[in-house]
């Protein structure tokens, strides 16, 4: 598996196992990632006048030293501006002594239109800010307009969390080593470096597999041996029965898209649960969906009691209030007295479901954490993670990354953090970020699409975090392949050609 997400000390890691099994040593790997970054250059910039190597002082740096000799033994003109000295003896020392190029100081930093910049000032070691020359050199890169190659990172750009450490150069293409590192898919850093390449230095699948990584890009290898295909003698409800509770006459339409979505996504039977006054605007709509009235939790029993739903969606336009908190604790607390034939899988809680706890939130927490609470999946943006996680929501200094993870723990949840990066965590530790997102999916219903979509995988017997992971990319993957002029009602179809492709994946790999 390639889509392991490496954090600075992972990556560091990777590195000392690397070497400690021989024979590969430090600067072998510089000279590979150098070698690596130049191949880039020459390759997508055959017609530039002049590149220039900005060079920091580590190991960074190093690399940036083995580019500017190889583009130079190359015939390119290479200028080195140069930030520090390496510390004598390390590997980017040594890199710098090889090199032909005499540096000049970074401060006295100048280039010409048609020349290109290689930024290698800071990598995974960015500790600090960028300021004085380092922060100027990104200003005249800016001003110039000059495409810029950038070693490993966009200098600025923290590895660990995709946050703007002061200033940050906004590169064409960020060469990078071994695996992709968080801040290459988390915002803002992920607009910062164009295309990623991934270069192979000769860090091997073995040696990440020791470091047990939990962070993962969200793509179908992440889950695709989990995604539920029905079996030849499949009859609906063994594919899986989801119900989805919608709110009054006036606000019916996001239960409708999220039940559309969940048997879209192939439950066999999907019920819209709706208050007595308005079954009839529901009947309206509803074809190969079911409907039952659901009025109180009375109700609720009764037909979880005769229908046997595996999974629930509760929120989407449900209203906030001591309802929506009664339904949400009755859905979490009923494990205690059924057998299991009627145990509930998976919820799925969005919108109004986590509004309606702003205010305690820890009794919901109390009951997700019981022992036979039915998997819970909640899909907050923003303002719901606020409102939800108001302690960990104001911790602008951590990643979005380590904020869902800490939201999972707390709530013993799969949380699914929405955005244009979205990130899936679970309580165990293990995070996912996605990034085949577009624009066109920041419209009204679109979240409603994505929660029905979780629960119909859920309802299939997914595992909630897959099933999360899963939702999210075909969520994302509809959406953009469908692109301009998408609404939240063209999506459940539009997840058929995705879905085909993931069974025939699914199916080819059986
Ligand atoms: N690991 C691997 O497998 C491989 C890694 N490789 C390469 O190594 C890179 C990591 O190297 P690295 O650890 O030496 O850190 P690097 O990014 O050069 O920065 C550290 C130096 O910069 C300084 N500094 C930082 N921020 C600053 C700021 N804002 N303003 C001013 N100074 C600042 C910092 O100062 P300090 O924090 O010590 O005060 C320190 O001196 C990695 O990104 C990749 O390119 C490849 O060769 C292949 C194999
Ligand atoms: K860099």
């Amino acid at each position: 598996m390639s889509n392991e997400l490496l954090s600075p000390a992972e990556m560091s890691e990777a590195d000392r196992l690397t070497i400690a099994a021989g024979p590969t040593d430090g600067i072998d790997l510089m000279r590979r990632a150098g070698e690596a970054v130049a191949a880039v250059v020459l390759k997508r910039y055959p017609a530039a006048t002049h590149v220039h190597v900005l060079c920091g002082p580590g190991n960074n740096g190093g690399d940036g030293y083995i580019v500017a000799r190889i583009l130079a033994g190359s015939g390119v003109g290479t200028t080195i501006w140069a930030s520090g000295t390496p510390r004598p003896e390390s590997d980017a020392a040594l890199a710098a002594a090889q090199c032909p190029v005499k540096p000049r100081p970074l401060s006295d930093f100048a280039a010409e239109a048609g020349s290109i910049v290689v930024d290698a000032l800071y990598g995974a070691g960015l500790s600090k800010p960028l300021s004085g020359d380092a922060a100027k050199a990104v200003d005249t890169a800016t001003a110039l307009r000059l495409p810029v190659v950038a070693v490993d990172l966009p200098s600025g750009v923290s590895g660990a969390s995709g946050q703007i450490l002061g200033k940050a150069f906004r590169a064409e293409v960020t060469v990078t080593f071994a695996r992709k590192k968080p801040g290459h898919l988390l915002l803002p850093g992920r607009e910062r470096c164009g295309e990623i390449v991934l270069a192979d230095i000769g860090i091997g699948d073995g040696i990440i597999a020791q470091l047990a990584v939990s962070t993962f890009e969200n793509v179908p290898d992440l889950w695709l041996r989990e995604f539920p295909v029905p079996a030849v003698d499949a009859h609906k409800y063994k594919r899986g029965h989801v119900g989805v509770f919608s709110g009054g006459p006036g606000a019916t339409g996001a239960a409708r898209l999220s039940a559309l979505a969940a048997a879209r996504s192939g439950a066999g039977a999907v019920t819209v649960l709706p208050p007595a006054n308005a079954m009839q605007v529901n009947a309206a709509h509803l074809t190969s969906i079911m409907l039952r009235k659901a009025d109180d939790s009375v109700d609720v029993d009764a037909f979880i009691g005769e229908r046997r739903p595996s999974a629930f969606v509760l929120g989407p336009g449900f209203g906030v209030g001591e309802k929506t908190r009664k339904f949400a604790l009755a859905l979490l607390t009923s494990g205690e007295q059924r057998d299991t034939s009627t145990r509930i899988d998976g919820l799925v809680f969005d919108a109004d479901a986590i509004t309606s706890f702003r205010e305690a939130p820890d009794v919901l927490f109390q009951a997700s954490r019981q022992p036979d609470a039915p998997a819970l999946v909640m899909t907050p943006h923003d303002g719901e993670f606020a409102r939800l996680f108001p302690g960990i929501a104001d911790d602008v200094a951590t990643s979005k990354l380590a904020r869902a993870r800490l939201a999972a723990a707390r709530a013993n949840a799969i949380i699914v953090y929405k955005g244009a990066d979205t990130v899936i965590a679970a309580p165990n530790g293990l995070a996912a970020i996605n990034r085949n997102g577009a624009a066109w999916l920041a419209t009204a219903g679109s979240g409603d699409v994505l929660s029905g979509i979780i629960a119909g995988l859920l309802a299939q017997g997914m595992p909630a975090f897959e099933a999360a992971c899963a939702a999210v990319w075909i969520h994302a993957e509809a959406g953009s392949r469908f692109g301009p002029g998408l609404i939240a009602e063209d999506l459940p179809r539009a997840l058929v050609p995705v879905l085909r492709e993931l069974v025939e994946a699914r199916t080819g790999a059986l």
